[in-house]
């Protein structure tokens, strides 16, 4: 696909393939396009030419939320807007795209043990259960990614597209976060677009490794691979 912004083209004929239960690190350097090659995946922006193509069907031009109901589950890089709900609400928000939870009453009301499925399922396991009924804006940073995180699992997305889900993280809670991402992906079976400069985090937790440049893909293959081309080096380092 190919996305431009008035002269500047953000994205330039890059392609990606993503099979079930695979985790794709997508990598590269500021302004590579990264971002808004995910922005457009989950239909926030339109690309000027190309295709996109979940589950047989041609996704291009379909709205954020129509996307989130069909699977397509994404997180963000910045958390703040819903400060003021409290965490299990949040996860809660994430449900209802997915899955409705019939009327407003019951989406904030609902009932304990409804609360207590998706603080076992969602909360427990990015250790957040003890925070379930704290409003966002109190929590450190890294439980607002881990929240944010919760938020988008808690649809049971088929495409989990995460982006820079562990910057700014400490380095305990980062690889906290992405073994949490594995063993989802394990148990929902569930692919993972994972956009993260953290490279040990990536090597750690990515099936494939792509690397974009300038709008385009340049590299794709394994962990190995990405440390060894000549090409991706010179993009990272300037080597000649
Ligand atoms: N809304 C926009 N309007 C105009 N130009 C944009 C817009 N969003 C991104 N760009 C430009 O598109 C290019 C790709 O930006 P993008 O944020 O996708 O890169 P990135 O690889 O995600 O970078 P980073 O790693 O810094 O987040 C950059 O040149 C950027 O300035």
């Amino acid at each position: 696909m190919t996305i431009r912004f008035g002269g500047v083209v953000a994205v330039n004929k890059m392609e990606i393939d993503v099979r079930p239960g695979e985790i794709v690190g997508l990598i590269g350097p500021n302004g590579a396009g990264k971002t808004t090659f995910v922005n457009a995946i989950s239909g926030t922006y339109i690309p000027a030419e190309g295709s996109i193509r979940w589950h047989d069907e041609e996704i291009v031009g379909r709205s954020p939320s129509y996307l989130a109901r069909i699977g397509v589950g994404r997180t963000f890089q910045n958390v703040a807007s819903l400060n003021d709900l409290t965490v299990l609400d949040i996860v809660k928000v994430g449900r209802s795209v997915r899955k409705p939870s019939g009327g407003l009453r019951q989406f904030f009301f609902g009932n304990r043990r409804q609360d207590n499925d998706l603080t076992d399922k969602f909360l427990e396991p990015l250790g957040l259960a003890d925070h379930r009924d704290s409003p966002l804006q109190v929590l450190s940073y890294g439980h607002r990614k881990a929240v944010d995180i919760a938020r988008a699992l808690a649809g049971e997305p088929d495409l989990l597209l995460l982006d820079e889900p562990v910057a700014g993280v400490a380095p305990a809670e980062a690889f906290a976060l992405a073994g949490f991402v594995k063993r989802i992906r394990d148990q929902l079976g569930c692919a993972v677009v994972m956009v993260e400069h953290k490279m040990d985090v990536v090597m750690s937790t990515c099936d494939r490794i792509v690397v974009m440049a300038a709008g385009a893909k340049i590299f794709e293959g394994s962990g190995a691979g990405v440390q060894s081309d000549p090409e991706v080096r010179r993009v990272y380092l300037g080597d000649a």
